[in-house]
């Protein structure tokens, strides 16, 4: 709240500063500026002219006159109601326009003029930060500011001082509020998320997790014989779509004891892919439009009326059904119910340490069913199409691929994954991908905490909303390399005092104490089932023209990519 409340600080600027500034900042070296400036005046001087209100008096005579004349002329009452509130409306909007780009403490910075002037601007921000937000900061160096108390950086060295312990997430984050309880994810106040963290991070610990391996050697050995299947009949297959399917099922089945059974029967069963696609439409707006979309949906009375109708809100809620019906399938049906799964010691009681309440664990529940396979599908998708599509990569993974299968180093049916971290190249590849298409590619918002941040001598005030995109912070030449617009795996066997500042500065899994918690089970899942794949298969794209359609939301969208697979002889070498 205090980080709130600070936004409007002025750090000590007089109206006069404000004003030369703004003066200033009207000079014909921004025509835009000028131009649009220019159609407000004309365009308020034509309303003047039109409709006779140039004072404030004239419009307080229409509005009692509309009153005490509304027994007489109710056709007229409606249209001057709406057309008072339609004219309060617009000067408060302009008048909101007019002040976030001049007068507001971060108009000192650079960006895009809308970015400047309404928050609107972040819908657009949100998708095309990756690429839009990469030129704007080729254009106008580290800071840019996005939306009028958002500003985005580029500069690797001020990751510690946002993203540390005590910084609070921003109300981007506040989507998907149709329960009652929040996961951690979007959980905004830090020493909330603490409490929360501390009780559901020991369930995803690398200790822990090892127990799911075989569950997953499981899954991946289904998805290789179907693939296999489709192979031998020299089909191709949609391999993003498999993919997807195939996250489900392990996720199902390390969460609730069983797997859902989309592999198996070739589609989404239940819905449950489409319901997590088809929530990210609310996730934008309520992102984009906090103030707005939080009271609508946590109103009692509009949440029964409205809500029901999006059809985010029937996503989020048949995930939240699909929870229940396994919790229940769970309790009652004998094979499912001592085997061991992933969030087991949160439904036992420990006098030790405090509990979640049933609706925050059904919280975790639903954010790690969508974590799970968005995060992932936007990494095995293009790792794959990236290490097969590149002739001089390829032949040098596959060379590492044989001679550790030739030495016995690679055990079946499914490789551990401990055996695959002992592979320098094909390990390369894996923080290569991670650098390179960034997963999570959005801006990852804070706020500025108490006390402002300064950087290049310039004071940031507390309250401003900082982020930055794990997509652009990876293109840091300073960190990365001259290079870091290209896939180059070699990047992470050259110099060791680099690898480790690559790593240090590396935000794939996010930055500081809020980094991802299915980190380990991400890890173990992507380089298994990368491995496995590789060294069960030769594999081209079907088309290599039309290898993906890719669409860039807060994670990166894969779907059809068509690849042909023909099997590889294991333990031929
Ligand atoms: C390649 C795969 C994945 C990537 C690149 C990834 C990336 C990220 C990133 C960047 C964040 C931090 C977002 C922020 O700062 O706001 C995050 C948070 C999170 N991720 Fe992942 N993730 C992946 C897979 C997974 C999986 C498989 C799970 C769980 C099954 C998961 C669960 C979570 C959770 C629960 C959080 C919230 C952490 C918190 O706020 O404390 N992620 N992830």
């Amino acid at each position: 709240m205090t980080a709130l409340r600070a936004t409007h600080i002025r750090l000590g600027h007089s109206v006069g500063d404000d004003l030369r500034r703004a003066w200033t900042r009207l000079r014909p070296s921004r025509p835009l500026d000028v131009a649009l400036s220019t159609i407000l005046i004309l365009l308020f001087y034509r309303l003047h002219q039109e409709y006779n209100l140039p004072t404030l008096s004239t419009v307080m005579h229409f509005t009692t006159n509309f009153i005490t004349d509304a027994w007489r002329l109710p056709g007229v009452i409606l249209p001057g109601f709406l057309f008072i509130t339609f004219l309060a409306l617009a000067a408060f909007l302009v008048y909101k326009a007019v002040y976030n780009r001049y007068f507001h403490p971060l108009s000192r910075y650079p960006g895009p003029f809308w970015g400047s002037v309404t928050d609107l601007y972040k819908f657009y921000a949100i998708n095309s930060i990756p690429t839009e937000g990469l030129k704007l900061h080729q254009e106008h160096g580290p800071l840019i500011r996005l939306a009028p108390n958002l500003l985005s950086f580029c500069d690797p060295r001020l990751l510690p001082d946002i993203y540390h312990a005590r910084a609070d997430k921003t109300p981007f984050y506040s989507s998907w509020l149709f329960g009652n309880a929040v996961g951690m994810f979007q959980t905004l106040d830090n020493r909330e998320h603490a409490r929360k963290s501390k009780i559901v991070a020991p369930c995803c610990s690398m200790k822990t997790l090892k127990k799911f391996e075989k569950t997953i050697d499981e899954r991946i050995a289904e998805l290789c014989d179907r693939i296999k299947q489709r192979s031998t009949a020299h089909e191709a297959v949609d391999f993003s779509e498999y993919v997807r399917w195939w996250l489900a099922d392990v996720y199902s089945h390390i969460a609730y004891g069983e797997p859902l059974g989309c592999v198996a029967r070739g589609h989404d069963v239940n819905g449950l892919i489409d319901a997590i696609q088809s929530a990210y439409s609310m996730v934008g707006t309520v992102a984009v439009l906090p103030w707005l979309f939080i009271p609508l949906i946590k109103n009692a009375l509009l949440k029964k009326l409205v809500v029901p109708y999006l059809k985010a809100s029937k996503g989020i809620k048949k995930l939240t059904d699909n929870y229940e019906n396994m919790m229940v399938k769970r309790s009652t049906e004998p094979h499912l119910k001592f085997r061991p799964c992933l969030f087991d010691s949160l439904l036992i009681p420990n006098p030790s340490r405090e509990s979640l309440s049933p609706s925050e664990i059904a919280a975790e529940h639903i954010l790690f069913t969508s974590a799970a396979l968005d995060g992932l599908a936007a990494f095995i998708s293009p790792f794959i199409d990236h290490v097969t599509q590149n002739p001089s990569i390829y032949r040098t993974l596959m060379a590492e691929i044989t001679d550790f299968e030739r030495r016995g180093a690679l055990s079946g049916p499914v490789v551990s994954h401990a055996e695959t971290t002992a592979l320098p190249y094909f390990m390369a590849c894996i923080s290569e991908c991670l650098r390179f298409e960034s997963p999570a590619q959005t801006i990852l918002p804070r706020y500025v905490s108490a006390g402002g941040l300064v950087y290049d001598g310039e004071v940031i005030p507390a309250g401003t909303e900082m982020a930055a995109s794990p997509y652009i912070i990876h293109r840091s030449r300073a960190v990365f390399g001259e290079d870091a617009d290209t896939f180059r795996p070699e990047r992470w066997l050259e110099d060791q005092e680099r690898s480790a500042r690559m790593e240090r500065y590396g935000m794939w899994w996010g930055y500081g104490t809020r980094q991802c918690t299915g980190k380990y089970l991400a890890q173990m899942q992507m380089q298994k089932l990368c491995l496995e794949i590789l060294r069960r298969f030769e594999v081209k794209a079907k088309d290599p023209e039309r290898r993906f359609v890719h669409k860039r939301w807060a994670v990166g969208m894969f779907w059809e990519q068509e690849m042909m697979f023909r099997g590889r002889e294991m333990g031929k070498y």
